[in-house]
């Protein structure tokens, strides 16, 4: 079995490739396909950005997609840069520039301030089908510079004070147990588990 998952982002795809694997399922995504859509993410939520993009390109390829919305929440910065992550220091979508931008906006805060939040809505659209959409977050604080070399995007400056370490500090498999993304996988995969046995009544 294989699943589309809409996303052009290769450290997500590896994620759920990882996630997927112990299931026997197979991921694609948007960067096996030639010439797939920028779908243009105009929604003021994750979940309806999710939405927007998993509906796109399930209409598209008319097979069942999930899509994945996600980004950082700095309380200090009062949740950005939050929907705006991936472009948050400029449309080129820079993650080395995106981090400085978030570290220089959070000089001088101390410790107790530097709360934050990852955040992951999937959205699973299928063909003739109400689109389904779940959250997961992940606590954690802002580190004042980078620490590690693992994962992607915002980790090397998301400190997890429980594992005393930061997001790219751990190892893919430690990072997919207690990511935003695997809590929210984990609540997608319990509501199809959940429809799977509904149809298999009597
Ligand atoms: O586990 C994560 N670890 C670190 N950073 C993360 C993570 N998860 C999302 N992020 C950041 C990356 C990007 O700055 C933004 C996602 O933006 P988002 O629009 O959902 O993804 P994207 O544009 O890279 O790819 P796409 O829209 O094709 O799925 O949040
Ligand atoms: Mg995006």
């Amino acid at each position: 079995m294989k699943i589309l998952i809409a996303t052009k982002n290769i450290g997500k795809v590896k994620e759920f490739q990882s996630m997927f694997k112990d299931l026997g399922i197979e991921v694609i995504s948007l960067l096996d396909i030639k010439n797939s859509p920028d779908v243009e993410e105009t929604g003021v939520t994750f979940e309806e950005n999710s939405i927007i993009k998993a509906e796109a390109i399930c209409s598209i390829m008319k097979i069942p997609v999930i899509a994945d919305d996600s980004g950082l929440e700095v309380d200090a910065l009062e949740g950005r840069p939050g929907v705006y992550s991936a472009r948050y220091a400029g449309s080129e979508k820079s993650d080395e520039a995106n981090m400085d931008k978030v570290l220089s906006e959070l000089r001088g805060v101390a410790e107790p301030n530097r709360t934050a939040r990852f955040v992951c809505a999937l959205a699973f659209a299928r063909p003739d089908k109400k689109t389904f959409v779940v959250r997961g977050t992940c606590e954690g604080e802002i580190l004042s510079e980078r620490r590690g070399n693992e994962g992607f995007g915002y980790d090397p400056i998301f400190y997890l004070p429980q594992l005393e370490c930061s997001m790219a500090e751990l190892s893919k498999e430690e990072k997919n147990k207690i990511s935003h993304r695997a809590v929210a996988l984990q609540k997608l995969k319990d509501f199809i588990s959940k429809e799977d046995m509904l149809w298999q009544k009597p």
